[in-house]
């Protein structure tokens, strides 16, 4: 039966569709030795079985007509016509809306992802009106809804393994604490997140969630986490998950809020830029991927911290790995991030061996070149600048005297770097990716205001916390789970 004439919904964007239609959107690995899979196999896959990361074979593609048409929708409807060619009818329309309208209707703000404007051309998109005051919500409420729905349909249990360096955890937490079909275990750096992050994942009360403090960094996190999918009998036994950027349905998510501001800033006729606080590259690379799917972008900017590595390859063109200083933005204390695999199977003309050679050298050297050809390919893309912490201190101040915006840590440093590109003609979008209110301390020793919490969190600090300390070694951790989670051998 033509599913236009069946469901309401699909007629409302069906010229959408069409422009998508015969294009069967399958998922390929960035190391190209791994199957190919679909939409709900990438959802519930994690890491591919190759150590690589799924991405579409090809990019779904939408008109400027098509975006123009969208002008004046509401999020969850854009939400939905960019999500659909990805899902490739693999979820009912009416499901894939349903979930969408649930999993935004856990915001705090009517527009989702509202924009603010601070200066002639520039804007904040604020991306932290979810639960955990994160732009994390925007992709995890959506993604637990998926996986719930896809476990459903097959029947099937899930162990979800995640790393965190502070926020990802939390959101992910409450995305999934107290599913009957997942549970959750989440790797934290202990004692390098903000006290309100580690209390956002040490206080569930649902007894699927496993808060776990590892001694070392979210680098180690990291790490342990993809070593357990690498591990395949331990993967397969557990029926492991993942709900790190690794999984393309979180960067999938993330798309859909590049196309609702640049729409609300006029695209697709006129170019938007946009600035991304960035540690494992997957936001910024969801902006990327909007630009591959036909919205127009003029310059996607990666704003780091001290811990600068990906400033520094887009300038050297050397991806090298230098240890990891904890800053006053700690969710962007990292240094392998791993969504930048996915923007070199890119510019390597999707060569998987290449991939593959720099991953090795990665591993182990630390270090890898790209070459001249695929540098200038990222060039022609993206800008990069680090801020050091005296300059986030003082973003936060002078911006609030400015404008009487109060910035987090992590948005500072994308303002500071979106203030420095030269005057474009372009609109500059500055994603604020946390609350100021989950990093209070910094925030008051910048600027000497120490943000609340909404009243939904309201008793978070004196809440008793539920947390296990162990050793970044994956012996120790896949026990730990193997004891913990109800899926057993
Ligand atoms: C508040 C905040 N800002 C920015 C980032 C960096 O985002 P990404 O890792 O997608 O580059 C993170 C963590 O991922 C974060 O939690
Ligand atoms: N900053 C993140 C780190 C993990 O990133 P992810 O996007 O891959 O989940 C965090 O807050 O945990």
């Amino acid at each position: 039966m033509d599913n236009r004439r069946r469901n309401p919904l699909i007629g409302l964007f069906s010229h959408a569709i069409d422009s998508n239609r015969g294009r069967q959107v399958r998922y390929v690995s960035t190391r190209g030795e791994a199957p190919e899979l679909g939409f709900l196999d990438v959802l519930l896959t994690g890491l591919a079985r190759d150590g690589g990361l799924y991405i579409p074979r090809e990019w779904p593609q939408f008109s400027k007509k098509e975006i123009r048409s969208w002008r004046g929708k509401t999020y969850q409807d854009i939400a939905f016509a960019v999500l659909t060619p990805f899902v490739n009818g693999e979820i009912e329309a009416d499901e894939l809306k349903r979930m969408i309208d649930e999993a935004y209707a856990t915001f705090r703000h009517p527009a989702v992802a509202p924009l603010v404007q601070t200066g002639a051309n520039s804007y904040i998109l604020e991306l932290f009106h979810g639960t955990t005051l994160a732009f994390k919500d925007v992709a995890m409420q959506l993604l637990a809804r998926l996986m719930d729905h896809a476990l459903a349909v097959r029947n099937q249990r899930a162990t979800i393994v995640g790393a965190t360096s502070g926020d990802t955890g939390g959101a992910a937490i409450d995305a999934f604490g107290g599913r009957d079909r997942t549970d959750i275990f989440i790797l934290f750096p202990h004692g390098k997140v903000s006290p309100v992050q580690q209390r956002q994942m040490t206080t569930s009360e649902h007894k699927n969630v496993h808060a776990i403090a590892v001694n070392g960094t979210f680098d180690d996190c990291q790490d342990l986490v993809k070593a357990m999918f690498n591990d395949i009998k331990f993967r397969d036994r557990m029926q492991l998950a993942g709900v790190n950027s690794i999984n393309w349905a979180r960067i999938m998510a993330q798309i859909v809020y590049y196309f609702t501001s640049a729409i609300s800033l006029g695209g697709p006729d006129r170019k938007i830029s946009f600035t991304v606080p960035t540690g494992n590259f997957g936001d910024i690379f969801a902006g990327y991927a909007a630009k591959r799917m036909g919205l127009p972008i003029s310059r996607l900017v990666v704003a780091t911290n001290e811990n600068d590595i990906l400033a520094r390859t887009l300038k050297t063109g050397r991806y090298e790995m230098k240890g990891v200083k904890a800053t006053t933005s700690p969710s962007m204390d990292i240094q392998i991030s791993s969504n930048f695999e996915r923007l070199l199977f890119e510019v390597y003309d999707r060569d998987p061996a290449k991939v593959r050679s720099a991953m090795d050298g990665l591993k182990q050297s630390g270090a890898f070149e790209i070459e001249k050809k695929a540098l200038a390919a990222i060039a022609k893309d993206f800008r990069a600048d680090r801020v050091s912490e005296a300059q986030v201190a003082k973003t936060i101040k002078n911006t609030l005297a400015e404008t009487g915006y109060l910035l987090d840590p992590h948005s500072a440093i994308g303002v500071f770097v979106a203030n420095k590109q030269e005057k474009p003609k372009a609109p500059m979008v500055t994603l604020a990716t946390a609350h100021p209110a989950k990093f209070p301390l910094a925030v008051e020793s910048a600027c000497g205001i120490a943000p609340a919490l909404p009243s939904w969190l309201t008793g978070l600090m004196q809440r008793e916390e539920r947390f296990e300390v162990l050793d970044a070694d994956i012996k120790t951790v896949e026990a730990f789970i193997a004891q913990n989670a109800r899926i057993k051998s």
